[in-house]
């Protein structure tokens, strides 16, 4: 339970001024995420570094990246810098800049190397992995770590390839898609990741993104089984989805909240910041 003097405030957009002088002026005010390590989420490329240079192996299971290219500028260059890179098609078109606005969150498939020239720089081009239409989402909040199934993009398969071209948009998947937990799956397809592989990925980017509340999109590659690949990483996700996070949060909040007390500038205020 929460000391009956600490306050608990749920407040977006906090900082008018910098989040150091905040601080400072502040004291009192345990933040539980620092807003400059948020940011790092809102770029698709300093996003996934952190995974990449995690080199996790753990149960044999490898946890990495699919292979991406950053495209900053110049549309036009587009299909020599996908070969040049050794990308394979089809390819997931993504904003690089994810800042909460639908159009960050326009993504497209691309089939073929021409039509690549009608994308909208800055972006990044990631493979497409099948990993048979079920994602995980792995919640993180503080040492909590619990995953879900939802549903996804289902595979492409090379015949399907060979006869499809151009770009296509698609839905955002995480807004339509309901709970894959109670659908009849393939059990190969539905077997979650081992429980240490979860448990230390999520530590190791906790440490790595100095964030505590965040959840992360793993997909497992339906070739090389052993394989997982991390595809997107949210800060402050609709915890409201995920069932029993309410108990989650009132025993990570007096834990955070004595984390600071240890630091010696415990504060009686809880504030969680939200920035976009
Ligand atoms: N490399 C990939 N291989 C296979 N499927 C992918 C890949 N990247 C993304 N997807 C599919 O596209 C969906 C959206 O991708 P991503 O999460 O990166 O974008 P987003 O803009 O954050 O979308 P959302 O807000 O729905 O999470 C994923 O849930 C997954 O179904
Ligand atoms: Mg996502």
């Amino acid at each position: 339970m929460f000391d009956p003097g600490t306050t608990i405030g749920w407040t977006f957009n906090l900082f008018s001024e910098l989040p150091s002088d905040y601080q400072r002026k502040h004291p009192e005010v345990a933040v539980v995420d620092p807003p400059d390590a948020i940011e790092h989420l809102h770029d698709r490329q300093s996003m996934l570094q952190d995974v990449a240079d995690l080199n996790i192996h753990d149960c044999s299971a490898t946890v990495g990246v699919p292979k991406q290219l950053v495209i900053r500028e110049d549309s036009q260059s587009i299909p020599r810098e996908v070969a040049e890179a050794g990308l394979c098609l089809p390819l997931v078109a993504k904003p690089l800049v994810v800042d909460g606005t639908s159009k960050s969150h326009e993504l497209f498939l691309a089939y073929d190397q021409s039509s690549l020239v009608e994308l909208e720089p800055p972006l990044v081009l990631q493979e497409f992995v099948n990993h048979g239409g079920i994602l995980f989402k792995v919640y993180v909040i503080g040492d909590f770590v619990k995953v879900v199934r939802r549903f996804s993009l289902p595979n492409i398969s090379r015949r399907e390839l060979s006869k499809l071209t151009g770009l296509f948009p698609f839905p955002r998947v995480s807004s339509a898609a309901s709970s894959a937990e109670d659908a009849d799956l393939d059990p190969g397809v539905a077997e979650l990741p081992p429980r240490p592989l979860l448990e230390r990925l999520a530590k190791e980017l906790r440490h790595r993104l100095g964030l505590q509340l965040f959840n992360i999109d793993l997909i497992r590659e339906q070739v090389n089984r052993d394989m997982y690949f991390v595809i997107d990483i949210n800060y402050f996700p609709g915890y409201g989805k995920l069932p029993g996070y309410e108990h989650m949060f009132t025993d990570f909040l007096p834990s955070a909240s004595k984390s600071k007390e240890k630091t010696g500038t415990m504060g009686n205020e809880f504030k969680l910041c939200m920035q976009y």
